[in-house]
């Protein structure tokens, strides 16, 4: 009954003589959270630039299926139809919080500001929401008219998470969500990050190459090297019984780390 949300084939992107990404398929469900894993250099960020848009393949299609049903090839979007999508139904969680806040701009205002894009006019009921979501990342709404900047890592990573969250996307790119941050705040980010999707019934694309954040957030993953997908399965079944020689390699250094 339900169809694909973003549908992907025949990627190809090259940067000189290095293949980037190598024929890439793809296809996420409402509700699905997929892991990208691979080791640096395998290409997972630019699968995730390409797919939401921000950089055009050589060849392939990227297909959208927008909530009436209908879809769009994303690459013959234009910037303004683009923008206007990753301001509503789609979210980008960047891996540095900075480049997806606003850093000028108090942790309210961040979190308004994408009310307002998307519509919302009424001063009270937009800090309302945005103290609301503050609360729901963990972070004192007393702090709402503090600047980011004046947060820890982990509390700016928190606020970029409310500020996507905030207008109901129903597809979430995520590039190193806890790449950056003491372990010990990446496993709390990580629990929130997963109580969030289940809560909101999120579309997830999560690029990492953190095996355990794999296993705990995604029902699927997708491993790639050099460009490929080398294999692809239900998160567990890849995890526990990796057919590619590659992906036995990835899974066993994580476990003698
Ligand atoms: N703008 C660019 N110019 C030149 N080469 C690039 C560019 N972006 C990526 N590459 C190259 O393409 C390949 C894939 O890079 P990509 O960043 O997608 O990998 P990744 O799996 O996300 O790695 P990491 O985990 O280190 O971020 C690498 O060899 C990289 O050096």
């Amino acid at each position: 009954m339900s169809a694909p949300l973003l549908e992907a084939s025949g990627l190809r992107l090259s940067f000189g003589a290095v293949p980037a990404l190598d024929d890439v398929a793809l296809s996420i469900w409402p509700g699905e959270v997929v892991a990208i894993v691979g080791e640096s250099g395998s290409g997972k960020t630019t699968l995730l630039r390409v797919l939401s848009g921000l950089v055009r393949p050589e060849a392939g299609e990227v297909l959208y299926r927008d909530p009436a049903g209908a879809t769009h090839p994303v690459q013959a979007m234009g910037d303004a139809a683009l923008r206007r999508l990753h301001r509503t139904d789609w979210g980008f969680v960047h891996q540095n919080p900075r480049d997806g806040l606003r850093l000028g701009v108090s942790a309210g205002g961040n979190i308004g500001e994408r009310l307002m894009a998307t519509g919302a006019r009424h001063y009270g009921g937009i800090r309302q929401a945005a103290a609301e979501w503050l609360q729901r990342v963990e972070i004192d709404p007393a702090r709402m008219d503090a600047l980011p900047r004046t947060f820890s890592g982990g509390m700016q990573q928190r606020l970029q998470i409310a500020r996507t969250l905030v207008t109901h996307p129903r597809l979430v790119f995520m590039d190193e969500p806890t790449g950056g941050l003491d372990v010990s705040v990446q496993a709390r980010l990580l629990d929130l990050i997963r109580a969030l999707v289940a809560d909101l019934g999120l579309a997830v694309l999560l690029v990492t190459h953190d095996i355990a954040a794999a296993r705990l957030l995604a029902h699927r993953l997708l491993v790639m090297r050099r460009g490929q997908v080398v294999e692809q399965g239900l998160t567990d079944r890849v995890l526990d019984d990796p057919q590619h020689e590659y992906t036995q390699l990835l899974v066993a250094s994580v476990l003698a780390a």
